[in-house]
């Protein structure tokens, strides 16, 4: 058996299913029986795809660069055309062949690109998708940020000392007046959301057409691309955009170059002290909760209904969790990326569900949206 100072998972008392999973664990962290199984037909396919999910673990970092280098050299538009030989994109990415052969086999292999022949490259599902994504590749760049604090993630856990990366780019997230943020430090996140929010809009708006609504106000709106949206795809719509004064100015840019200043306004506040526009008949809270702990985003929610007019609803959309059944993209990735960037969190339905009916809101409902994974909704109603 293993040789560990404290004995793995004891027998348990219990059911059936914890004993059984006991002894599961105790078995499989003996390195006898993981050698034994690895070789054992009948278990070692098991064994071979365990092995290969704890290596792909270990080499997360390192897949991630990978695609840091194949986003930073855009071979995905250099391929766009079609296959092509490794000599002929080395000249154009001024790049030694060796080097880039040994990026494409490792881009093949993560699913980016694909070996068509001796070398001759082209793209792959993955590669292709990147293409027609330009939020994505700039999300891959900023991770950079990320990384920086990851790099000691127990310090991270036990609260570091000194400003993290993540929390200066995300001014607002821990600052006592956010609405003092100046124009350079909003510019940058700004600039991300209003990459990667297309998507996100499109599924919300998929999922919930805006027909019949009048007034719309996007709180935390950005630059305004989402009341962009919602306005060139509802032509009788009205939108108002509640964001830090700096940013709401970069929206009141975006909507007169769109020729929207018509029928979109901005409101330059801080929603956790100031008090929201009164009166439209629907709000959006979009990616917006999950930066704020718990009391302020129940303030919020509470200030939101306050300002909404009689029969106005509320939609809120971002990653979301299941309370049981924790996932890599809402526990794993947002809930590390939020410890980094200060007291966010990504809640699950049940949770914001509780903390909508506690603001006052009624007949909360989860929608569907086509890419869970980038945001679902929940609408509520005052
Ligand atoms: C017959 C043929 C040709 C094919 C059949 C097969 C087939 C149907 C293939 C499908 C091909 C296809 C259309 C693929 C599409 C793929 C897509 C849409 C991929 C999208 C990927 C999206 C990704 C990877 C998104 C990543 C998002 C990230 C990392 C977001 C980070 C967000 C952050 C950090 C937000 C921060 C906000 C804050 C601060 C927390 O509030
Ligand atoms: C993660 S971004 C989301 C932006 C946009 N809804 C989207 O999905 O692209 C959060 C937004 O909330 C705004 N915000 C954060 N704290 C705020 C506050 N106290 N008052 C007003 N806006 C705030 C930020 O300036 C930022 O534009």
């Amino acid at each position: 058996m293993a040789d560990h100072a404290t004995p793995i998972h004891p027998p348990a008392s219990g059911s059936w299913r914890d004993r059984w999973q006991n002894f599961r664990i105790r078995l499989i962290a003996d390195p006898t029986f993981q050698r034994f199984a690895a070789g054992f037909p009948p278990t070692r396919w098991i064994a071979r795809r365990k092995g290969r999910a704890l290596f792909d673990l270990c080499a997360g970092f390192v897949y991630s660069q990978i695609l840091v280098a194949f986003v930073r050299l855009r071979v995905a538009e250099h391929l766009a055309g079609g296959p092509r030989p490794v000599a002929a994109l080395a000249r154009d990415l001024s790049l030694d062949a060796d080097a880039l052969e040994r990026l494409l086999r490792a881009s093949t292999a993560l699913g980016l690109t694909r070996r068509c022949g001796e070398g001759v490259y082209g793209l792959a599902d993955l590669g292709a998708a990147l293409l027609g994504n330009a939020g994505v590749a700039e999300m891959i760049e900023h991770h950079a940020a990320l990384y920086a604090d990851l790099a000691d993630p127990t310090a991270l856990l036990r609260g570091g000392s000194g400003e993290r990366a993540l929390e200066h780019y995300w001014g607002y997230a821990t600052a006592e007046a956010a609405s003092g943020l100046s124009g350079d430090r909003v510019a940058a996140y700004s600039e991300l959301m209003a990459a990667s929010v297309p998507m996100v809009a499109e599924d919300v708006l998929d999922a919930h057409p805006l027909d019949g609504r009048r007034l719309l106000m996007d709180v935390g709106g950005g630059s305004g691309r989402f009341v962009a949206a919602a306005l060139h795809r509802h032509p009788g719509l009205h939108a108002v955009v509640a964001d830090l004064p700096s940013v709401a100015e970069l929206a009141r840019d975006r909507f007169a170059a769109e020729g929207l200043e018509g029928r979109a306004q901005v409101a330059g506040l801080d929603f956790h002290r100031d008090p929201l526009p009164v009166g439209a008949d629907v709000a959006t809270l979009i990616r917006v909760c999950f930066d704020h702990d718990d009391a302020r985003v129940a303030r919020l929610l509470g200030q939101v209904r306050a300002a909404l007019a009689p029969g106005g609803r509320l939609l809120l959309a971002e990653v979301m969790t299941d309370a049981e059944r924790p996932e890599p993209i809402g526990d794993a990735y947002f809930g590390f990326y939020l410890l980094a960037m200060g007291r966010g969190r990504c809640r699950s339905v049940e949770k914001l569900r509780d903390m909508l009916r506690k603001a006052g809101f009624r007949a909360v409902r989860e929608v569907p949206t086509r890419r869970p994974m980038l945001a679902r909704l929940l609408t509520a109603e005052v």
